[in-house]
């Protein structure tokens, strides 16, 4: 399987969703006519506007939802959807949302490990969700943002057989370094691709990143987003997956049983 993956590299507006839907609108229809995987960043709707987050938060993300599945049918592409404010029941989670091109929404993932520094532990409750999924038959998974310092989460769905991983994220700036060095490790440690998309601009608390990225199994850097908004393009090529597996066959020399 090939895809053309895409990191919509956007700044996102504090606490705005309207205004963040029409732009996502018009950064999906630029994006859909240069690849067919789309992946938008952590928290898109509103930003890290938790103050208000009861507010704003998307009731069972159906708005959002909606709004996903609308262009994907429109634009005949698979959405790695960010991840929104989603008000469930017993409270509001960092939901990732996946829909495909059919506008089947495939998965929800809500964020396990919520970040202290950003004030996700005080207004947030955490997932309870597998981040695994299969998409035009292939298992993947996706991630949020600070999942990336927890190596033996992002792995679990690579023992199971994953071969992509997702990552959206709202990075700061002053720790662009480890957001580099840890996706690129992850690609490395788990022989498979990451994709990974960034925002950029600022709120009032943080300046943002970019930098989205397309890593191959080698750990090799297929594409890199600069410190502006942009479109982040590569294609992903699973077969080399295999390849690289057969290469340093590290799956088959793991010994589980003295890890612990
Ligand atoms: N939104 C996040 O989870 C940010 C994580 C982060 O900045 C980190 O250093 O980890």
């Amino acid at each position: 399987m090939k895809w053309k993956v895409a990191c919509l590299q956007m700044d996102i507006a504090y606490g705005d969703p309207e205004k963040n839907y029409k732009e996502a609108e018009k950064w999906i229809a630029n994006a859909a006519s240069e690849a067919n995987v789309l992946v938008l960043p952590e928290m898109w709707t509103t930003g890290y506007d938790l103050t208000r987050v009861d507010e704003i938060a998307d009731k069972e993300a159906r708005q959002s939802i909606e709004f996903l599945q609308k262009q994907a049918v429109k634009h005949q592409v698979h959405l790695i959807g960010g991840s929104v404010a989603n008000e469930e029941g017993d409270g509001v989670r960092n939901t990732l949302l996946i829909v495909d091109r059919n506008g089947q929404l495939i998965h929800q993932y809500s964020k396990l490990h919520l970040f202290q520094l950003m004030d996700e532990h005080l207004y947030l409750e955490a997932g309870k969700d597998e981040s695994s999924f299969e998409l035009d038959g292939e298992s993947v998974a996706g991630f949020i943002c600070y999942d990336l310092r927890f190596p033996e989460w992002m792995s679990k769905p690579v023992q199971q057989g994953a071969k992509a991983l997702f990552v959206v994220a709202e990075w700061p700036a002053p720790r662009v370094n480890h957001w580099r060095v840890l996706l690129q490790a992850r690609a490395i440690e788990n022989q498979c691709y990451v994709v990974a998309c960034n925002r950029i601009g600022a709120d009032p608390k943080n300046k943002f990143a970019g930098h989205s990225m397309i890593i191959d199994p080698w750990g090799e850097i297929i594409a890199e987003g600069g410190d502006e908004e942009e479109i982040v393009t590569g294609e992903v090529d699973l077969s080399e997956v295999e390849e690289i597996r057969k290469r340093i066959p590290i799956f088959d020399d793991r010994r589980p049983n003295r890890y612990r």
